[in-house]
């Protein structure tokens, strides 16, 4: 006897089987589940049989469609992460309806309990994997399936249109400069047609061998010989004279556009205080500058001090100031240095006073601005209006920061601070230029950024020298070493300058030239002290040395006769370190070669940047393989020697 009775639907066929018997309800079940088949079939087409999907393939596929839709979960969405969290803590985030958790899907595969479903991530179906869409079994892709095209705006075509370059906006003196002759040669200008100068100076620039100004001194230094007019003390008719920018090429005669003026000015002063500062970069720059200042101070009162840190800070603090009976006594009235240095002197040197400060001179500017972080110059600035004591209202000779000029300010006579800012490659960029505090800056400048229809130059970001022919050599990285050797070899009486990226490069590359012989070499980076350096220098600008391996710390400024030609061994990265280091030869209106040697990984980069800075286009220089074939059995006995020095050296550095 049955305990329970199962009441069952039996169906609208069983109505009918009553009637008919239970072969014919058979068929009405038949007939009916066939024709729901049918209308299945007809809402959607029936897959292949190779396309058949599993039950979890399927599950997996529909998740993508949803995602398409523009829900918030598509990858790269904002809210992706977010969604992805809430799914592995379980919760069901849309509104559609539960979905599957890792757990409840890892359950339904017959996994243990946490564990996740096969395939990798439990949030990655295989079909997202990589973000590939599945295609629909006719063949087209799943989006076109899942959803019809909706009529769609389309913002802008993606094809590739030319724009008009965005010009930046300058203020008039940066567009509007006083223009510079490029070509040394075409400009000179006999030193007896600026008379200006003073005939002391002139005599001393002929002692020199100097008969022409180069067309930027022509151009600066009487400018600034005007601003100093009236004396050190006072701008003439009691204005605060202009602060100068100069750009012009490297090996141009900066230099002495800054030094003859400045000398001048301070020839007639009665009490020796610091009214000149030239701030560099580099000890060997600043050393070089100071040489030249030496020149030209020499048969007068003024002196001048260095201070770069090369010496002791009480050596540099003997040469600054004397301790008297009633307080320090200044002993510079020209002070060149570097920035770190300069701010201790500030800091600890008692007695070292900037409060007579005239002239700031701002070498490399460029390179300066970009170490502003320092803040060398506020500290120099607030150095110079420091004031003693109550401000006297009557006092001839005040010095304040002028917040604007009125005619107030302008009532009582200031003492001014003239910044002259000098670099080959002066930015533009008013920002930067913003931070050194100019007042009513002039610019003198060669470069082509501003040059009229009239100059007949290709337009370009900076000037070359006139004398220089740059060209770049396509090569591998294994012979890079022996184009070196041969570029060196052929021009055995001319001095090379080589430039790499790395102290380590500068070292093997070294090495490898002196187990190679036959060539002088020598490496100049900060592996030596700067004692060292000032001697390796002297000896390359001697003669002594025909090859020198540097890193780019001789790149800016440095200025040795006889430089005939510049390898980049390795290419340098900015354009502007392109161009200081090409600029080590053709200066002072000789002839240069510079080349430049390029990985092909490299050659499009590089040409690209010089083509972006409106650099006329290298020459491509090809070096035959034959040329370097004679050099090739000695330089594999360079290598094997470079490879024993390189391990003894590591063998040192371990012990
Ligand atoms: N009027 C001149 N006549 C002949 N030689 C000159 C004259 N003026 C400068 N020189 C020489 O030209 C060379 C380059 O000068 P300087 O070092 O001042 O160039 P620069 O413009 O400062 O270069 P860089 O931008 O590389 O620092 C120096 O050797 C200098 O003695």
């Amino acid at each position: 006897m049955a305990l329970f009775h199962v009441a069952r639907y039996p169906g609208p066929e069983a109505a009918a089987a009553e009637e008919t018997g239970p072969g014919e309800r058979a068929r009405a079940l038949l007939e009916r589940l066939q024709s729901r088949a049918r209308e299945r079939q007809q809402r959607e087409p029936a897959p292949s049989e190779a396309d058949a999907p599993s039950e979890a393939s399927g599950r997996r596929r529909r998740r993508p469609r949803r995602r398409r839709r523009g829900s918030p979960e598509a990858p790269g969405s904002p809210e992706a992460p977010q969604e992805k969290r809430r799914r592995a803590d379980g919760e069901h985030a849309d509104a559609g309806g539960p979905r599957r958790t890792r757990v409840d899907r890892g359950r339904r595969a017959g996994l243990p309990f946490g564990a996740p479903a096969p395939g990798g991530s439990s949030e990655e179906a295989p079909g997202e994997r990589g973000g590939r869409s599945e295609a629909a079994p006719d063949g087209r892709p799943a989006e076109e399936v899942a959803e019809p095209a909706a009529p769609a705006l389309v913002l802008g075509g993606f094809g590739r249109r030319k724009t008009s370059k965005v010009q930046p906006f300058l203020p008039p003196w940066l567009t509007e400069p006083s223009r510079v002759r490029k070509d040394i040669t075409e400009g000179l200008v006999p030193i007896e047609d600026i008379p200006e100068v003073h005939p002391d100076l002139q005599k001393q620039l002929r002692a020199q061998g100097i008969s022409s100004y180069f067309p930027v001194q022509a151009a600066v230094i009487p400018a600034l010989l005007e601003s100093a007019a009236s004396g050190f003390l006072v701008g003439r008719g009691g204005y605060q004279p202009s602060d100068l920018c100069v750009s012009a090429p490297t090996g141009s005669g900066k230099t002495l556009a800054f030094v003859i003026p400045v000398v001048q000015a301070l020839l007639r002063r009665v009490v020796c205080h610091v009214r000149a500062l030239v701030v560099l970069p580099t000890k060997e720059l600043a050393q070089q500058v100071s040489k030249v200042f030496n020149i030209y101070t020499d048969a007068t009162p003024l002196r001048v001090a260095l201070v770069t840190g090369q010496k002791t800070l009480a050596k540099e603090q003997e040469s600054l100031v004397q301790k008297t009976a009633d307080g320090y006594r200044c002993l510079a009235d020209i002070v060149v240095a570097t920035p770190g240095r300069l701010v201790d002197h500030i800091d600890q040197t008692s007695g070292f006073s900037l409060q007579q400060l005239r002239f700031l001179v701002v070498d490399e500017a460029d390179r300066m601005i970009d170490s502003m972080h320092q803040s060398w110059l506020p500290r120099v600035v607030a150095a110079a209006f420091q004031s003693t004591g109550p401000r006297e209202p009557r006092a001839l000779l005040q010095r304040r920061q002028l917040q604007a000029e009125t005619a107030a300010s302008t009532c009582c006579p200031q003492m001014p601070l003239q910044k002259l800012l000098f670099s080959a490659t002066l930015t533009q960029n008013p920002e930067k230029l913003q931070q050194l505090g100019l007042h009513r800056p002039r610019l003198f400048s060669t470069g082509a950024a501003h040059r009229g229809p009239d100059d007949g130059d290709v337009g370009g970001k900076y000037a070359f020298p006139a004398g220089l022919t740059h060209h770049y050599v396509p090569c591998s990285l294994g012979a890079k070493p022996l184009l070196v050797l041969h570029l060196v070899l052929a021009r055995s009486r001319s001095r090379v300058l080589c430039f790499t990226n790395s102290r380590e490069n500068s070292h093997r590359l070294f090495l490898l030239v002196q187990a190679f012989g036959g060539v002088n070499a020598a490496e100049f980076s900060s592996r030596y002290g700067p004692g060292q350096r000032q001697t390796i220098l002297k000896q390359f600008e001697q003669g002594k040395i025909q090859l020198l391996i540097s890193t780019d710390a001789t790149a800016r400024g440095i200025d040795v006769r006889g430089v005939g030609l510049v390898v980049n061994y390795d290419a340098p990265q900015y354009l502007r370190t392109y161009v200081h280091r090409v600029g080590r030869t053709a200066r002072a209106g000789n002839a240069g070669q510079a080349f430049t040697l390029l990985l092909k990984v490299q050659e499009r980069r590089f040409l690209q940047m010089l083509t972006e800075g409106g650099v006329p286009a290298l020459e491509r220089h090809e070096l035959p393989s034959e040329l370097l074939q004679p050099l090739v059995p000695r330089y594999e006995e360079a290598l094997s020697q470079l490879e024993r020095t390189v391990k003894e050296e590591r063998k040192l550095k371990a012990a």
